[in-house]
């Protein structure tokens, strides 16, 4: 990058009846090329011109999700919501209605779980919930989640649990049980190589600890086992063995991230337009690229957005470059609960909050975050700490599982997230806990610096103006993450110009995603967008809004006219 920047502030006039100045130029902000920048800033705006003959001003311009407008309607900006909430969608709640009722209640993204159910369950729920953003104004987001090479059991014969007690003694085999004539306490494996990789004297975990076995004897495939800790065992619970403490890293540790099946799954995925695909037991950030590269491959210009999950112990001495590579991370404290130290999972999720505001990338902390909601109408005290540690950590979206999927109130569960995500955001907004300067630069070009600056200014300016809400056009979603990454105290209006980048944006903290064809004249997108919101009462004369975006390098601040 060559030749200098000339920055100018120019100042409008406090009673100006004058638009904010624009430059003329509308150069993208890719374009190598040393440009001016101007940073109009203005207190008053005049009235909206009246739209040209001919053209529509009307609702239908602008997309944006229904439960949202109606929050921001009820509760004033500041009140919106900014911790964005995703439900693992399962038997409990594949139903239209069913997913319709936790879309009401404020779920931004869906997920679906690869590792129950099959491909045309998953279609199912996949097209409801398209059915729902189309037909119902929903901006939904799904996330398909891989299932990963990790060891678990089979699905019992489709019984909700099965009962182990304490000496008992159980088969875990590797054959292929024909499932009618299977004898009594035996349950299959899904790795092939568990007879050999285990020892006599092993212990066997079945979800991190919930029941305990040890190996006492292995008979070819079989491997006996007697009960030490008694408990019930899920539908393919997860296995993990442990040897003189330690986890077992044998040839089941070189087992591949991606499955062969996982492969199908994310072939699937693609076809059925997914927005998210979580990747299960990352350890490095080779198979994100290699993940990616396909996706290009096969799907050009797509928008999938690949999650790291952190649940493997390998990915942890490689945290920086995984996060790095990937669209997103996810704290997955089950699996990860189970592969290192419960008392070291609190850490590893702080750390890996911490690393993904600093390589803006959205973060999700989840399972297990309202554990006793699977069976009872109130979380525990202990649970709502937990949920209250999560939003003040500013992490970007929190994670219903079992609660949402199987349990017996999964809409209950949704709302005690939402109050205890409001409630605590209030709490920090009010504490003024607000500051970027820790933020370190994440662009790689002088002119993605700049953005990322801009962004910057125009966060803490609005906390200082105390501004009713940023308005964003972003084309890529870049500029809406940057400033979504700043934490400000109001929120973020990102204007998109599609729908998949809509839904892709709601899982960032603090955005509001809509969708509107903008040009590269942003004198028109303001008049447009003013308009269109004061129709539908989302914005009113006199709201302050600081305005940026990726179309030009400017911010201006704006009082609605
Ligand atoms: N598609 C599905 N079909 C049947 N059961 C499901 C499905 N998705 C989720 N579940 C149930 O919900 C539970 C919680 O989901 P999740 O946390 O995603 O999986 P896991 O427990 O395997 O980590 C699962 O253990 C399973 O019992
Ligand atoms: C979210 C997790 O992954 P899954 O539910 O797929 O095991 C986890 O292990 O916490
Ligand atoms: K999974
Ligand atoms: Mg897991």
């Amino acid at each position: 990058m060559s030749g200098s920047f000339r920055c100018s502030i120019s100042l409008s006039p406090l009673h100006s009846n004058e638009f904010p100045r624009i430059p003329v130029t509308k150069p993208r902000i890719h374009v190598p090329v040393p440009k001016p920048m101007t940073v109009a800033l203005s207190k008053v705006v005049s009235p909206l011109r009246v739209a040209a003959p001919g053209v529509m001003i009307d609702a239908v311009g602008l997309e944006v999700d229904r439960v949202t407008e109606a929050e921001l309607k009820e509760n004033g900006f500041r009140s919106t919501r900014k911790t964005k909430i995703v439900c693992t969608i399962g038997p409990r709640t594949c139903e239209f209605e069913e997913i319709e009722a936790l879309a009401v209640g404020g779920m931004n993204v869906a997920r679906v779980n690869m590792c129950h159910g099959t491909r045309e369950w998953h279609r199912d729920v996949i097209r409801r919930v398209r059915q729902l953003n189309e037909e119902k104004g929903f901006a939904v987001a799904v996330m398909m989640d891989t299932e990963g090479s990790e060891i678990h059991m089979d699905d019992l014969n489709d019984v909700e649990s099965t009962k182990a007690n304490d000496g008992q003694i159980w088969t875990f085999t590797v054959r292929a049980v024909d499932q009618p004539s299977r004898p009594e306490r035996t349950i299959t494996v899904n790795y092939d190589g568990f007879a050999e990789d285990v020892k006599v004297g092993d212990e066997l975990l079945v979800d991190g600890g919930m029941v305990t076995f040890v190996v006492i004897e292995k008979i070819g495939p079989d491997v006996i086992c007697r009960c030490t800790d008694p408990g019930l065992l899920l539908p393919r619970a997860n296995l993990t063995f442990w040897r003189n403490g330690s986890l077992v890293r044998e040839r089941n540790a070189m087992l591949p991230t991606i499955s062969s099946k996982d492969w199908l799954d994310i072939d699937f995925g693609i076809e059925e337009g997914v927005d998210f695909i979580a990747v299960s037991f990352v350890k490095s950030a080779e198979v994100i690229k290699t993940l990616k590269s396909y996706i290009i491959d096969r799907s050009p210009g797509s928008q999938i957005g690949i999650i790291a999950k952190i649940e493997s112990i390998d990915s942890l001495k490689n945290l920086e470059e995984i996060i790095q590579v990937s669209d997103g991370t996810m704290v997955a404290r089950g699996d990860l609960g189970a592969q290192i130290p419960l008392e070291q999972v609190p850490s590893v999720q702080h750390e890996v909050i911490q690393l993904c505001r600093q390589l803006n990338k959205p973060v999700i902390v989840a399972s297990q975050l309202l554990e006793s909601m699977i069976e009872y109408p109130i979380p525990t005290r202990a649970e709502v700490a937990d949920v209250s540690e999560a939003v003040g950590q500013q992490a970007d979206a929190l994670m219903l599982s079992s609660e949402s999927a199987m349990g017996q109130y999964p809409e209950k569960a949704l709302a005690v997230l939402r109050s205890v995500s409001l409630r605590i955001e209030k709490c920090r907004r009010e504490e003024k806990h607000w500051d970027v300067t820790d933020l370190h630069i994440v662009s790689s070009s002088k002119l993605d610096e700049i953005s990322e600056e801009i962004c910057n200014t125009t966060s803490r300016m609005a906390n200082k103006l105390k501004a009713d809400a940023i308005f964003v056009y972003t084309k890529t979603g870049q500029t809406a993450s940057l400033l979504s990454r700043n934490r400000p105290d109001c929120p973020i209006f990102a204007f998109a110009p599609s729908t998949s980048i809509q839904r892709c944006l709601n899982l960032k903290w603090g955005l509001i995603p809509f969708r509107l064809d903008f040009s590269d004249d942003m004198e028109s997108n303001l008049n447009r967008t003013f308009s269109l919101l004061k129709a539908r009462a989302m914005i009113k004369s006199g709201d302050l809004i600081i305005v940026v975006s990726d179309v030009m390098q400017s911010i201006q601040a704006i009082k609605v006219p």
